[in-house]
């Protein structure tokens, strides 16, 4: 500690001599502080900052700062986490964790309170411009002209009233290579920490990839780094390419590593990087997707890569072959994953098909989409595709489902809140799910379990295109595609008096059902798609389903729908030994399906198609002569016809527990 001291004095004297022959002397060519510092000095000394200047100007007006973080709405969502995690590693060290923009204005900080007050005395707060021009060597605007990561401590800052503090920033570049803002740390001088640059520095590394993944969450990202090692750790480089080749972007590492002379400029390809074609990168990745490939840049330097997509590389029944490179091209039906498209979504349900051509034709239209179906069937799913086929892919995409969260919550987490509005609130507010979504998809799950007071408020903000965070009176203007989904049916409810019936009619522009999985005529490409997705975790093994399984799976009544048969395929997935290929019965789940009981069924698997409603068993009653099994199969109907298929609830009705009813129905099939 005591050395620690010792250092500080002797820097400080350093720099106060230095002070001395550049301010009061006019010395320019200083030694005593760093190359970087006394070019930053010299910029602001040229451009007429008065180091003795006391009057800050004032921070950005609530709605300028408000269109600004709008307008770094992906920096500000991707950076949000990082800097909470930082901000827990430096608590109670009276500093501050800052996010600029590429101004230098500060968009959001999170403070230990001690000292953010004395911060503010500075204006080093939000809405406050801390670019260089304007507030003279400092950490933010120093680091953003440099284009570099960079300490400021004490007397190195330009301003006199700013030499209490020692700051830490590093620029944030996006995926294109521009500046995108900086990041940084500030704290009072005294309390100087060595490690808090290479902090900031680790955590822009995290954010610049957490950018470049979010932005290319649907196209093939290659990782690369000349020492194997390093694939996989913050250090790599990343480059995005479309499915056939282009370069879409690529981060600062990749950067270096390639050297200036590469761009990401229209119709540069893959093949300008490196001595091989894209064609046998995708082949030879996708043969053996977990290992590392050794691959040549163009300059001879060897690399090691590796694939890493959101969409799966390989046929799900079909081995890639190392001549047949398309067959290795990644299938964008097969994932359930971010980027999913409604055209992914068609695997040739007549009912879904439908819904989906329904929901095609108001892509970009200023329509809001009301989605029906019961529980599992791929509503959110159906959203995110919705979202991703329209005009406002590339903006966000955010989910509330109003049944998860408790009453009191939903207000704040949907209009946001402004510093202190409650007690427990955030000092520094927070952005609410309708301001999050501004120029992308909102996503109201379960919107009829929306409390009527929230559907009031709700409603204005539908009709005046505009949010009032909870405790603030600015308006914040929002442009937003509304998505709700339901399990009930909203028009019930308005006739309950528990859904409100003017927003009834704002929320379903258009309204599409999606049909329950035991209705569908699909069952055996979903089923396909999921084991695409499930063993694609296994590394490149190839699973298959035998038979049996497949025609079991048509005929059971699901119901909880595609999220119930994920479950199964997952946990069947994982049931075989690491030398088996192939799901057979005894890889399902107990509870949905003993192997006694699948046997019993198998018998007329082959033959008998169920239908996709529950037979009437005659519809005229149990005849006279009906055997006992008759009489069983009546009742079963009955229940499971009453119940819209819901297991559980026919269950109850029967008196029998759901796995016998399970069993049952096995052997009716
Ligand atoms: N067509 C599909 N292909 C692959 N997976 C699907 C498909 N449809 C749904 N799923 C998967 O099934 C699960 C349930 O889907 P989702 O959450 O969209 O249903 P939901 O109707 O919104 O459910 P809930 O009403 O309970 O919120 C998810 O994991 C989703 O990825």
């Amino acid at each position: 500690m005591e050395g620690r001291a010792v250092v500080r004095e002797a820097h400080e004297a350093r720099v106060r001599s230095a002070r001395e022959r550049f301010f009061v002397r006019g010395d320019d060519a200083v030694d005593g502080v760093a190359s970087l510092v006394l070019r930053s000095w010299s910029r602001c000394a040229e451009g007429g900052i008065d180091f003795r200047a006391a009057v800050d100007r004032d921070p950005a007006g609530r709605a300028m700062l408000a269109e600004l973080r709008e307008r770094s709405g992906d920096l500000l969502g991707q950076a949000g986490g990082i800097m909470e995690h930082v901000f827990e590693q430096i608590r109670a060290s009276g500093s501050m964790v800052i996010l600029a923009d590429a101004e230098g204005v500060i968009l959001h900080s999170l403070g230990d309170p001690d000292f953010v007050g004395r911060a503010q005395r500075v204006a080093l707060q939000p809405g406050a411009t801390w670019g260089e021009a304007v507030r003279g060597t400092n950490a933010i605007g120093t680091a953003l002209v440099e284009q570099t990561p960079i300490e400021v401590c004490g007397g190195e800052h330009f301003l006199d009233r700013n030499g209490f503090l020692t700051c830490s920033a590093s620029p944030v570049f996006d995926p294109h290579g521009r500046l995108a803002g900086v990041l940084d740390i500030s704290g009072d001088y005294r309390n100087y920490q060595p490690h808090t640059l290479a902090l900031v520095r680790l955590s822009v590394q995290l954010l610049e990839k957490r950018l470049f993944e979010h932005r290319f969450a649907r196209d093939l990202v290659l990782a690369f780094h000349t020492r194997p090692e390093y694939v996989g750790s913050l250090q790599e480089g990343l480059i995005a390419v479309s499915c056939d080749g282009q370069l879409l972007g690529m981060n600062g590492a990749a950067r270096e590593c390639l050297g200036g002379a590469v761009g990401e400029s229209p119709g540069r390809t893959l093949d300008n990087l490196f001595r091989l074609s894209f064609g046998t990168l995708l082949d030879r990745a996708g043969r053996d997707p977990a290992s590392l490939l050794a691959v040549e840049l163009r300059n001879g330097q060897q690399v090691y890569m590796r694939l890493k997509t959101s969409v799966p590389m390989r046929v799900e029944a079909a081995p890639a072959r190392a001549a047949d490179a398309p067959a290795a091209r990644p299938r964008s039906a097969a994932k359930p994953c971010q980027g999913v498209t409604l055209d992914d979504l068609a695997t040739g349900d007549a009912q879904l098909q439908l819904a989906l051509d329904r929901g095609a034709r108001i892509l970009g239209k200023d329509i809001p989409l009301l989605i029906q179906g019961e529980s599992g069937v791929g509503k959110e799913l159906f959203a995110r595709a919705f979202h991703h086929s329209g005009p406002r892919r590339d903006g966000p995409f955010v989910a509330l489902n109003c049944a998860a969260i408790p009453e009191n919550l939903i207000e704040s987490e949907l209009f946001g809140y402004s510093g202190g509005a409650f007690t427990g609130a955030r000092r520094e507010g927070a952005v609410g799910k309708i301001q999050q979504a501004h120029g992308g998809t909102l996503f109201l799950d379960e919107i009829g379990d929306m409390p009527l007071g929230m559907q009031a408020r709700l409603l204005r903000v539908l009709q005046e295109r505009s949010v009032t965070p909870v405790g603030g009176s600015a308006q914040v203007a929002v442009d937003i595609s509304l998505v709700c989904a339901t399990h009930r049916t909203l028009r019930e409810l308005v006739r309950e008096g528990s859904f409100r019936e003017d927003l009834y009619y704002r929320v379903n522009g258009l309204t599409v059902t999606l049909p329950a999985l035991r209705e569908r005529s699909d069952i055996r490409r979903i089923v396909m798609s999921l084991l695409a997705c499930e063993a694609g975790g296994e590394g490149e093994r190839e699973v298959g389903i035998s038979e049996e399984v497949m025609s079991f799976f048509e005929r059971y009544p699901w119901p909880g729908n595609v999220r119930q048969l994920q479950n199964v395929i997952r946990v069947a997935v994982a049931l075989l030994d690491e030398d088996e290929a192939l799901i057979l019965p005894r890889h399902l789940p107990e509870d949905l399906f003993g192997t006694d009981e699948f046997d019993g069924a198998k018998g007329v698997a082959d033959d008998t198609r169920r239908e996709a409603s529950w037979p009437a068993a005659g519809g005229h009653g149990v005849p006279a002569t009906a055997s006992l099994d008759e009489i069983e199969l009546q009742a079963i109907s009955q229940a499971m016809r009453d119940t819209g298929g819901n297991v559980s609830a026919a269950a109850r009705r029967l008196g029998i527990s759901r796995n016998t009813l399970y069993r049952k129905l096995g052997r009716m099939s």
